[in-house]
């Protein structure tokens, strides 16, 4: 250990599925790195720790906790990160109001949310949940850019074992759609300043001059841009959209990132609640408004606040017959695609229809063709195009499909993933302008009532990294290696004419492609069916959603990614996996005592953090755990070790008691450390040992329904009776 005072490790606590599987693994991981002297700490970014990180002053004492995320923030601008960070909830307003309720339950007085703020104390509270709403954690974490893709045993693996995918027939309905203008897309501006400068926002109105945002900052050689969302043009199309979707006989949907996108994304999540239920806010709006009611939190909530009120209820039910089949969430519970703005998020719900032949879940319990609605035409292409070719070439082949890996531009908040701040939802017409210090106009929007304007920027030093990064690993690789920008959209020809002059400075011009994102779609597409391997060199959007994309085609999910933030200060990142938290598993676990979440990205993403603190801290014993900790992985892979889906069969627990004892297995067998050999040959033939033992106390604990003790803030106590229920497993573990 360099420094005593900080783990040399730090394993972030989190939510949902990977949180209760971290009850299992995190105890066996300190086990077997304390043998090597490497101590493994752990920081708390859930949605529960953050509120009440956030509101110590209506806690007692022994309530309070550090915020651990401000502290992780700053690591994270060091040469001593090394974090291991697992997914965690971006909580949507409906996700924020069900863990504040589920606190207090528990005794801790945290503020109620405060949804229609008024007083001055109501709007401070307001504006402290406001910094642990959406995308909260992953942009602060993030200070370096994205590597993301299949370890090559992984991806074999799935080679060797296809996963099912649903037949694209060239005759499916379902289809991609987008405005025809209008949109964020059409209406940008960029520009790539010069020098260093502060910028304000202001609204010119015939009623005088508002400023909707001051001193935003921006070191020299950043591209700024900024753009709007008509919200005329947007409800124009979404209403045709219902009427076409009708028409056509398929399910009707809306994807949307209302989590990491928080300011933009729910407004026109709730354009699309207002649009269905159109005719009944004609009529009820005003009574509706007094209720409380608000669109962006989607439609379940909207339920719940008139349920009482016969007569909304009824006219709710007239057009909800008048409608075409919504895609639902579960259409057993009768959730669908509008009832919450977070349960459907375009990054992973648009490659779960594509793997499954264009189909969703109707409202009937069954698969059908569906219109996929997504507003904006900036990356709406890739989904467009994906389709069309699935279409006309049937399913892609995962035996033999080669595989797109990504680096993504993600650093110090990159593109429209850092916009929040400088995101309106315009109050009144008139004109916004972007004014710098020197009173020069950046940009100009003539914009109406209810348009969505925002500003998002890019720095250089994070882009020349990007690029640098996209060049190592070109030369690392060999494969075609592609930037997805186009030419034809205001920021993309900024950055490449910031991408260009580094290629040629490098003499690597020729080693890249540069292509629109439908283009590239295509190509790529193209490229991995002939069974060869291609670089996506991506913006922050598009590596969100290639990340999922092409995993969830090539290996089934996204879990099993190696994600690797190589951190511009020097340190290390090393998220686990590409997905989410999987709210669907923890149900399974609480109804029936089986997880099935995976925890291969945290194995892949171990080995890689055991891998940086021998490389950065010349730790050597560290190296042997991480070696040890690859057969590991391979040994699961190799021995079909993964968590199966039904109870009953093996879970994520097993899973882990397979991980320990491949580690241990490897650790007795290598030779560069004798000590750690000779400690773990007798944790292995324990292991061996008793494997029919543990295997039958882990499988005797399922099949009824567990208790945690909360869903986003479970006991320690009760979750670690859950995860560990076997005692000779925990026995040789100590
Ligand atoms: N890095 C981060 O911190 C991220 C956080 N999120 C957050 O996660 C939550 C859920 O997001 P959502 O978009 O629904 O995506 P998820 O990735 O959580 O879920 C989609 C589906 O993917 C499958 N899946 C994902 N991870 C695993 C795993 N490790 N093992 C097995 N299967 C897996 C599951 O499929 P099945 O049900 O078929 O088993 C799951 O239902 C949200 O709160 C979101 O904000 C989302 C993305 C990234
Ligand atoms: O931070 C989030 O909300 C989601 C992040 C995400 O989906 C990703 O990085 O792949
Ligand atoms: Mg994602």
């Amino acid at each position: 250990m360099t420094d005593t005072s900080r783990p040399d490790i730090i394993y972030t606590k989190v939510d949902e599925a990977p949180e209760r599987a971290s009850a299992s693994l995190l105890p066996i991981i300190q086990r077997f790195a304390a043998a090597a002297d490497v101590s493994i700490g752990t920081k708390d970014i859930s949605l529960a720790g953050r509120i009440l990180a956030t509101f110590p002053d209506h806690l007692t004492d022994d309530q309070r906790i550090p915020d651990d995320l401000a502290d992780l923030g700053e690591l994270v601008k060091t040469p001593d990160a090394n974090v291991i960070k697992l997914p965690n909830i971006s909580a949507s307003v409906p996700q924020l109001l069900a863990a504040v309720r589920e606190l207090q339950s528990q005794g801790y007085a945290v503020p109620d949310y405060p949804e229609t703020p008024e007083t001055d104390a109501q709007k401070q509270i307001r504006a402290r949940f406001d910094t642990i709403k959406g995308s909260a954690v992953n942009p602060v974490l993030r200070e370096g850019n994205s590597d993301r893709r299949a370890a090559a045993a992984v991806k074999k693996f799935a080679q060797n074992n296809p996963h099912r995918m649903g037949e694209w027939r060239a005759d499916s309905k379902t289809r991609v759609t987008s405005m025809s203008g209008d949109d964020f897309f059409s209406n940008e501006k960029s520009i790539t300043l010069k020098d260093a400068a502060t910028a304000r926002i202001v609204l010119k109105t015939a009623s005088g001059e508002t400023v909707l945002k001051d001193a935003v900052s921006y070191p020299a050689g950043t591209v700024v841009d900024a753009t709007f969302m008509s919200a005329e043009a947007l409800d124009d199309f979404l209403a045709a959209e219902i009427d076409r979707t009708k028409s056509e006989g398929v399910l009707f949907s809306l994807h949307m990132k209302a989590t990491m996108m928080k300011v933009s994304d729910p407004i026109i999540f709730g354009h699309a609640v207002k649009a269905w239920l159109a005719p009944v806010f004609e009529i009820h709006g005003d009574r509706m408004n007094d209720l409380g009611v608000n669109p962006n939190s989607g439609l379940g909530d909207l339920l719940e606040r008139v349920k009482d009120v016969p007569e909304i209820m009824a006219a709710i039910e007239a057009v909800t017959a008048e409608r075409p089949p919504m895609y639902m969430v579960n259409s057993d519970k009768g959730i669908t695609n509008l009832h919450v703005p977070s349960d459907v998020i375009i990054d992973a719900s648009m490659p779960a229809l594509i793997r499954a032949g264009g189909k969703g879940w109707g409202p009937d319990g069954n698969e059908a063709d569906t219109v996929c609605v997504i507003p904006d035409n900036s990356y709406a292409p890739v989904y467009d195009e994906a389709v069309k070719f699935f279409k006309a070439n049937g399913k892609l082949n995962p035996a033999t499909a080669g595989t797109v890996q990504n680096i993504g531009l993600m650093a110090q908040k990159a593109e429209e993933y850092g916009s929040h701040p400088t995101t309106f939802e315009i109050p009144e017409d008139g004109t916004v302008q972007m004014i710098l210090g020197d009173g020069t106009v950046l940009h100009e929007h003539a914009v109406s009532k209810d348009d969505i304007w925002r500003s998002a920027s890019a720095r250089k030093a994070p882009i020349e990294d990007w690029v640098n990064l996209a060049i190592e690993r070109q030369k690392a690789t060999g494969y075609r290696s592609i930037f997805w920008l186009d030419a034809n959209r205001a920021h993309d020809a900024e950055l490449i004419a910031l991408v260009k002059p580094i290629l040629e400075a490098k003499g690597v011009t020729d080693k890249f492609e540069i292509m629109a994102p439908a283009e590239a779609t295509r190509a790529s597409l193209e490229t991995i069916t002939k069974g060869e391997n291609t670089i996506a060199i991506t913006g922050n959007v598009l590596r969100d959603y290639l990340t999922d994309l092409f995993p969830i085609l090539e290996l089934a999910t996204s879990a099993k990614m190696l994600s690797i933030v190589k951190l511009m200060q020097g340190g290390g990142l090393f998220e686990t996996g590409a997905g989410g938290s999987a709210p669907k598993h923890v149900q399974q676990l609480d109804e029936e005592n089986h997880l099935r979440w995976d925890s291969l990205g945290e194995f892949c993403a171990l080995g890689e953090s055991f891998k940086f603190l021998a490389d950065a801290k010349g730790n050597v014993r560290a190296r042997v755990l991480g070696e040890a900790v690859e057969a590991a992985t391979q040994g699961i892979l190799d021995h079909d070790r993964s968590p199966s889906r039904k109870v009953g069969q093996p879970d994520n627990r097993d899973s882990h008691y397979w991980f320990a004892r491949y580690w241990a297995e490897a650790l007795a067998a290598q030779s560069d450390d004798a000590a750690l050999a000779e400690e773990f040959a007798p944790v292995a033939k324990a292991l061996a040992e008793n494997e029919t033992a543990i295997t039958s106390e882990l499988a005797a604990a399922q099949g009824r329904p567990a208790d945690t003790g909360g869903y986003f803030h479970p006991d320690p106590k009760k979750l670690t009776a859950v995860m560990r229920p076997s005692a000779t497993l925990n026995g040789i573990i100590g």
